[in-house]
């Protein structure tokens, strides 16, 4: 190109929700602190998967999060975006990659009772109380844990999602509900399940009663930490995001994806992971996969020592192949057949 000027606006994509903007607004800043001359303006868009209340999380690919923005990093329209990792397919699509994955925040799964409960743990709330998540890795998880509590649908953003547990979300008035329609019931959740990292970053962390680690919960796949997708082939955006790469955490996440691409090729199933990385570069892995009901269970922990991209990975395959072994792959069989009847 004859034009002198060199390219000073980067912009960043991002969905609309609360926690995808302050996610988005977390990256901005820092680079702009890093290159004070650029510019990082927000482009947010609605993905299918925020539109999409109605159908269940299970049923539909990760993708859902990810494509229309992806189409916009394509055309240029935008240079990077900024994804929860945990909503990121495990293979991008061609023509993309990870450009960076910043400093995990706390992965552990949060327990959020109503406010004004009495009740402080899981292990205190009665026979049948209602828990809210979405999630069937959370689902099938603490079932077997707990059999004798239910498991409620609760769908929304974190926001919304919190009314929905706390009772102050309103519902359309019957006038404007169809007549048709059944009336709209929303449960009587004693509490939620939710992301730590969602909530802390929301400034929501005061609402979290307490922490779901193994060997009651094993959390999802790069969970608490943020992914930036860049063009497979934009060095420049991907130097100047490089200074926001958090080593141990790129790992740990490579680890974690490669157990979940090679168990199942990307899709939300119940897989719960948890790693740590020693100041010797000692990464630990620990993950588990559970029957839809909970009355399955596999789980395998192996530790490597890990100093490159492809030994990370190697120990999430490893992982996956000792799952395999202990029978992990008749139960995402039995699941990935449910999937496929549920879907039209
Ligand atoms: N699928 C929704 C989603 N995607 C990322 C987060 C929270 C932040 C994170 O895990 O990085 C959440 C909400 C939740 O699971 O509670």
């Amino acid at each position: 190109m004859s034009g002198s000027t060199e390219k000073t606006g980067f912009p960043i994509g991002s969905r609309r929700s609360k926690l995808a903007l302050v996610q988005t607004e977390l990256v901005q800043s820092s680079l702009q602190a890093l290159h004070p001359d650029l510019s990082f303006p927000i482009s947010a868009m609605q993905t299918m998967g925020d539109k999409n209340q109605i159908q269940s999380l299970y049923n539909m690919g990760k993708s859902l999060w990810t494509k229309e923005l992806e189409v916009v990093l394509f055309e240029g329209d935008v240079d990077l975006i900024v994804h929860s990792l945990k909503d990121m397919p495990t293979t991008l699509p061609e023509g993309a990659r990870l450009g960076a994955i910043l400093e995990r925040e706390d992965p552990r799964d949060a327990l959020v009772m109503r406010a004004g409960s009495a009740y402080e743990t899981l292990d205190d709330l009665p026979e049948g109380a209602i828990v809210g998540t979405s999630s069937v890795r959370r689902t099938a998880q603490l079932k077997r844990k707990y059999p004798h509590l239910q498991f409620a649908d609760v769908r929304g953003n974190v926001l919304t999602r919190l009314e929905k547990l706390d009772g102050t979300f309103s519902v359309p008035p019957p006038s404007l509900a169809s007549s048709s329609e059944s009336p709209i019931v929303i449960p009587e959740y004693s509490c939620l399940i939710l992301a730590a990292a969602g909530l802390i970053r929301l400034g929501l962390g005061g609402r979290i009663t307490g922490y779901l680690e193994a060997p009651t919960l094993l959390h999802a796949v790069g969970q608490g930490a943020l992914g930036i997708e860049i063009r497979e082939n934009d060095e420049k955006t991907a130097q100047l995001l490089a200074p926001l790469v958090h080593r141990p955490t790129w790992l740990r996440c490579l680890a974690e994806r490669a157990l979940m691409r090679t168990l199942e090729g990307g899709c939300s199933v119940p897989i719960g992971v948890q790693t740590s990385l020693s100041p010797q570069n000692l990464l630990e892995m620990h993950a588990c996969v559970v029957s839809v009901d909970g009355t399955e269970y596999v789980e395998a922990k192996e530790t490597m020592r890990v100093e490159s991209d492809e030994e990370a990975e190697e120990l999430g395959k490893l992982v996956a192949m000792r799952l395999v072994e202990g029978g992990a792959g008749a139960v995402l069989e039995r699941i990935n057949e449910v999937r496929e009847r549920h879907q039209d």
